[in-house]
């Protein structure tokens, strides 16, 4: 199938309330769609074995299953030409007291921090847009002709609206017992790649996010490997990164179990979990939905599961674009910084919605 076709199935599975998702694994030069056959497919159990799995942020959500075995799945080249990066050619009118209420967020966070509870924990805001008109074919364009070093994704099912994002963070890879995840955290803009320097609050807030992820695997692994930190490019901007590899005891876990370890990391959450969770439901004031949660196939045939955050996403429903972002608070933040990184952040996905808008 060419990739027009497989854009075709996919806006007549939109019109007609039929489950589908785009993706495409950063660095290849291929897509691929699944589309359920039906509309009303049972899932006949919790596990997410065998599916392409759309997990919310908070697990007591619903989560949502396209099953593989229910499904038809085509793959083809990406040749559309990838668009230059930067410059940004959008910018996102921000309002006064969509700025004050992040301040007041993360300065609430901070204050808890000093107290002593909490090392780390990730606060986000939304922010949403009007569209001229909604057109999956513009926004499949857009969206797969720009970061391809990222998982990007068109995801769509009746109960949760369109999502589509391109996220740089893996939550877990799986073949067979063996598994690949990534520590990623710190942020800045880059102008020049070539030089690029981490202070020590960025240092700390990704090593703690490497530590947490190891603690949640040393049980289920008979071996970890963990690599150098190195700065990871995504769009305009980088982050630290730290790859943890090893060999899953699969023979005790299941894919399920291991997940619910590792999620949600210090990345989305914070440190410890517990407590920066309840922070969050307690403070944010809205529903992350699915931002911060993970999505991805697991493939039975394959003994294999690509599964990623749900970072630089965007929620569309009807002509209502919703962007999320976030950002890692501990003791040495600063509320003004905090800001302008969710607006960096929220700028590399406005302008895959350039042509709507
Ligand atoms: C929560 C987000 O990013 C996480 C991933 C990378 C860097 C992060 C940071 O610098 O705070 C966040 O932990 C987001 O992009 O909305």
């Amino acid at each position: 199938m060419q990739y027009p076709q497989l854009t075709q199935k996919a806006l007549g599975c939109f019109e007609n309330n039929v489950p589908f998702v785009l993706f495409s694994i950063p660095g290849s030069n291929s897509i691929t769609g699944i589309f359920q056959k039906d509309v009303h497919t049972s899932l006949p159990n919790e596990s997410l074995e065998d599916s392409f799995i759309f997990s919310p942020f908070n697990l007591q959500q619903e989560n949502y299953r396209i099953p593989l075995e229910n499904s038809d799945s085509y793959n083809c080249m990406l040749n559309l030409k990838e668009e230059e990066i930067s410059p940004q050619t959008i910018t996102i009118d921000e309002t006064k007291e969509d700025k004050q209420a992040h301040l007041t967020l993360v300065n609430n966070a901070i204050d808890k921090i000093q107290t002593g509870n909490i090392q780390k924990v990730v606060v986000s805001r939304k922010k949403e847009i009007s569209l001229q008109g909604f057109q999956l074919q513009k926004l499949c364009d857009s969206l797969f002709s720009q970061n391809p070093s990222a998982f990007r994704y068109v995801w769509y099912h009746p109960k949760t609206a369109l999502w589509c994002g391109a996220t740089p963070e893996v939550l877990i890879k799986t073949k067979d017992n063996a598994f690949t995840t990534m520590a990623l955290a710190g942020t800045q803009k880059i102008e020049n790649t070539s030089i690029i320097f981490w202070g020590d609050k960025e240092k700390n807030e990704q090593q703690w996010v490497v530590d947490a992820i190891v603690d949640s695997l040393l049980d289920k692994t008979t071996a970890l490997n963990i690599s150098k930190t190195k700065s990871h490019i995504a769009g305009n901007l980088a982050h630290l990164r730290t790859d943890i590899k090893g060999v899953l005891n699969t023979s005790r876990y299941g894919l399920k179990k291991v997940v619910e370890a590792l999620h949600p990391t210090p990345a989305v959450c914070g440190t410890p979990t517990k407590r920066a969770q309840d922070f969050i439901y307690k403070n944010e004031n809205y529903d992350r939905e699915f931002y911060t949660g993970f999505l991805g196939i697991s493939n039975a045939e394959q003994n294999s599961t690509d599964l990623f955050v749900n970072l630089r996403c965007i929620k569309i429903d009807q002509n209502n674009a919703t962007l999320f972002a976030g950002g890692g608070i501990t003791k040495d933040s600063n509320a003004e910084d905090e800001w302008l990184e969710t607006h960096n952040k929220m700028q590399t996905m406005i302008q895959v919605l350039q042509p709507l808008l």
